[in-house]
């Protein structure tokens, strides 16, 4: 599918790396290095602004090298970006490994999946197809 996308940044556009990636990866625009402390979190802007087609969201995930080498996630993961969006994407980073963590401009920092959704009308009912699981959740078919 083709999606219209304004690049407000100096970075090429968000690319898939290898032919059969779900996610292309997300650039950070911005002029400064940007520094997160430890349990620091700050929006990292992409320059990068995009119109999705009605039925479609984004999502923004993070990148597990940088998870597992330093700690690096979103706090908000992942992040949707609707469909009638039209400002800038940005990235919720947050730092929990235990060194500075350096985002320079270009830095590839999350990646972005672009998935369908449905969109649901509700039908209001008193009670619900009964199923073996009923209401067990949270860790109810361990094993004791
Ligand atoms: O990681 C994210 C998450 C969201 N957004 C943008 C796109 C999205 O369509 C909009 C709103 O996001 P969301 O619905 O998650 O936030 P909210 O707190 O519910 O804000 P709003 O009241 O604007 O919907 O913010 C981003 O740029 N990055
Ligand atoms: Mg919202």
């Amino acid at each position: 599918m083709t999606i219209r996308i304004i690049n407000r940044s100096k970075n090429s556009l968000p690319a898939y790396e290898t032919a059969h990636a779900a996610g292309m990866d997300l650039r950070a625009d911005t002029a400064e290095t940007i520094l997160l402390k430890p349990m620091e979190r700050k929006l990292i802007p992409t320059g990068l602004h995009i119109e999705l087609p009605v039925g479609f969201e984004a999502q923004i995930r993070p990148r597990s090298g940088l998870a597992f080498k330093h700690g690096i996630g979103i706090v908000n993961s992942p992040g949707t970006i609707d469909a009638d969006y039209r400002g800038e994407i940005k990235v919720l980073l947050v730092n929990l490994g235990t060194e500075v963590f350096e985002i320079n401009n270009g830095d590839r920092i999350a990646q972005m999946v672009v998935a369908k959704h449905e969109t649901v009308n509700w039908d209001e009912v008193e009670t619900l197809n009964d199923t073996t699981r009923g209401e067990g959740g949270f860790g109810h078919t361990a094993v004791k």
